[in-house]
């Protein structure tokens, strides 16, 4: 069975942020993950992590005025300067979380436009760079369209040729299977061909983002074949509820019966 985290974004919302981490150890997981700790001090964080006694498995970089609609700054003319303290924030978040991997959002901005990805390739490079010099990860995910309209990073094969490219070994690919069959579909042959460079994996049915076993795929299949495939990192299970947090667990029961 993969080392599944709950995502603390979308996951246990019945308490406040800092009780998830209790909540989420209470039901089983072994880790978590969560858009952003920057609304608390990061010793906060990592206290409530701590006495919950579990692992904090990735977050993202902050990604500008989420409330407003933004999406990241890698991609975005301007922004820079704003975006590379971002990355020394989110460091210095990870190191006091003990953190692996980060992830970078791309931000909104038109992939055909020559100086957007210009501008998103070398906040890549001086991401990567930041993350690897302080011993981290940095992930890219390539997000559905229908979610998030205008969103950069929009294509896993683009994503993957960039990973290629900027040879970081420490970038990698955050392959969230929701997304990729929204966009794309054949997941299990997506997730063999992009093992080599999949740093983390997120998981919900598809099309309601709900519990896995619920949706068009058969999500207990894929856990089997991530470990078929070797894959020893986290599964952040990024959907929302139906219901109760605790109540909708029973696919979490069945995945460790592997029935
Ligand atoms: O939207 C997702 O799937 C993500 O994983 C991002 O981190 C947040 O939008
Ligand atoms: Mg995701």
């Amino acid at each position: 069975m993969p080392r599944f985290a709950a995502n603390l974004s979308m996951m246990f919302n019945e308490h406040a942020f800092l009780d998830r981490f209790a909540a989420a150890a209470a039901a089983g997981f072994p880790a978590v993950e969560f858009l952003f700790p920057y609304d608390f001090p990061a010793e906060t964080v990592a206290e409530r992590a701590a006495a919950a006694g579990i692992e904090i498995a990735l977050f993202n970089l902050p990604p500008g005025d989420w409330a407003k609609g933004e999406r990241g700054l890698a991609a975005l003319e301007g922004r820079s300067e704003e975006f590379r303290a971002g990355v020394a924030t989110a460091l210095r978040y990870a190191e006091a979380l003990g953190v692996p991997r980060l992830h970078m959002m791309a931000g909104n901005a038109d992939r055909r436009d020559a100086a957007a990805a210009t501008r998103y390739r070398d906040a890549l490079a001086h991401a990567a760079d930041a993350a690897g010099a302080a011993g981290r990860d940095l992930v890219i995910e390539p997000i559905n369209p229908r979610d998030m309209p205008g969103y950069f990073l929009n294509d896993f094969d683009y994503a993957a040729e960039l990973i290629g490219e900027l040879g970081r070994p420490n970038l990698k690919l955050q392959f969230d299977v929701y997304h990729r069959q929204v966009m794309r579909g054949d997941v299990l042959k997506g997730l063999e061909a992009m093992m080599p460079i999949i740093g983390h994996v997120q998981i919900a049915s598809v099309p309601k983002r709900n519990e896995p076993g619920t949706g068009e795929l058969d999500d207990f299949r894929i856990f089997g074949t991530l470990d078929a495939l070797g894959y020893a990192g986290h599964v952040g299970c990024e959907y929302r509820p139906a219901g109760e947090t605790v109540a909708g667990l029973g696919w979490l029961a069945r995945a460790g019966r592997r029935d």
